[in-house]
């Protein structure tokens, strides 16, 4: 037993919320071991004035956080799953999936309670591609102008009249207390979510057994089942949430449910496709589905979104 674990965290409210949940959790479950945050900021946290697509690069919110790890001034990483990339460093891997919150994306207006009620030509503040490719496809006279920062940040832009309304993901306004802004949860048929989006990961050093077994009672297998299905549609199609890519699986039962998409940013081309298969399978599942969206002509999609 360890008697001492300390959490890299970047220093936004979400992912401070998301480092004291861990810590309190590990707190309950090991009242003789100290838990601690290091804060720390990441280049995803100081690039704030272009979209993440064209910062480049992945794991923008992670790189720095590994490094403590593997400098050993920090123990474990609290991620949201959405920002971890598929490969980790050497020596350092995920450990634990957590309990998923909401996964949709929430529509935040002071003005109106859903996109179908924006007025022709409305201005919507998103910088995710998947969100914009979506949201263009149901409504083309919609304006999407670019919106990055932390939530606080794009709540205050919205406030300050820049957008008639902004798309934020529901999880991440639900933790912070802030339910009272959604105006609409975003129906996955509407806007399928980002993989990974509403869940937490943890990740630490690889031989780090005591610590692996402490961590082991805060996964959750249903959600574990989910996201691992989702990442892999991300990692055959070689993109993550900075990419215009969806990806959301569901249970029923011990069957998974897979939907995947793949489109440009204005919503005119869009190639879906979904997967039914054993949970025990999640992996192949999201390969296979990432696959077919490939024979369908994903990858000339993702080349002209990034100009390639
Ligand atoms: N890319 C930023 C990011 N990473 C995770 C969340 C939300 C919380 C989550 O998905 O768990 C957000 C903000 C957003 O998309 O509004």
């Amino acid at each position: 037993m360890k008697t001492k674990i300390v959490i890299a965290t970047r220093e936004s409210q979400l992912a401070l919320w998301q480092a004291n949940n861990v810590k309190a959790s590990l707190e309950a479950l090991y009242p003789d071991t100290k838990v601690e945050l290091l804060g720390m900021t990441t280049k995803g946290d100081q690039i704030l004035d272009k979209p993440l697509a064209q910062v480049g690069g992945k794991g923008l919110f992670v790189k720095e956080l590994e490094k403590a790890l593997m400098d050993g001034s920090a123990d474990i990483a609290v991620h949201s799953m959405k920002d971890v990339p598929m490969e980790f460093p050497e020596g350092l891997g995920l450990s634990v999936i957590c309990e998923r919150e909401d996964p949709t994306d929430a529509f935040v207006s002071n003005l109106y309670h859903s996109i179908e009620e924006l007025p022709n030509g409305a201005v919507v503040g998103t910088s995710s591609l998947r969100r914009a490719c979506q949201i263009s496809m149901h409504r083309p006279d919609i304006k999407i102008k670019n919106l990055r920062g932390n939530v606080n940040t794009r709540l205050r832009k919205l406030d300050d009249g820049e957008y008639d309304a902004i798309v934020l993901a529901t999880a991440g306004l639900l933790r912070l207390e802030m339910e009272d802004r959604i105006r609409t949860r975003i129906s996955d048929e509407f806007c399928l979510p980002a993989g990974g989006q509403g869940a937490m990961g943890i990740e630490c050093r690889s031989n780090d057994q005591e610590l692996i077994a402490m961590l082991a009672p805060l996964q959750h297998q249903e959600t574990a089942y989910r996201v691992t299905a989702e990442r892999a549609v991300n990692k055959r199609l070689n993109g993550g949430c900075q990419a215009p890519i969806a990806c959301f699986a569901t249970l029923d039962g011990d069957e998974l449910f897979v939907r995947g998409l793949v489109g440009n940013t204005d919503g005119t081309l869009i190639i879906r496709s979904e997967i039914r298969g054993a949970k025990e399978y999640a992996e192949q599942l999201g390969t296979t589905l990432a696959e077919d969206l490939l024979a369908k002509g994903a990858q000339e999609i993702l080349d002209a979104v990034y100009g390639r």
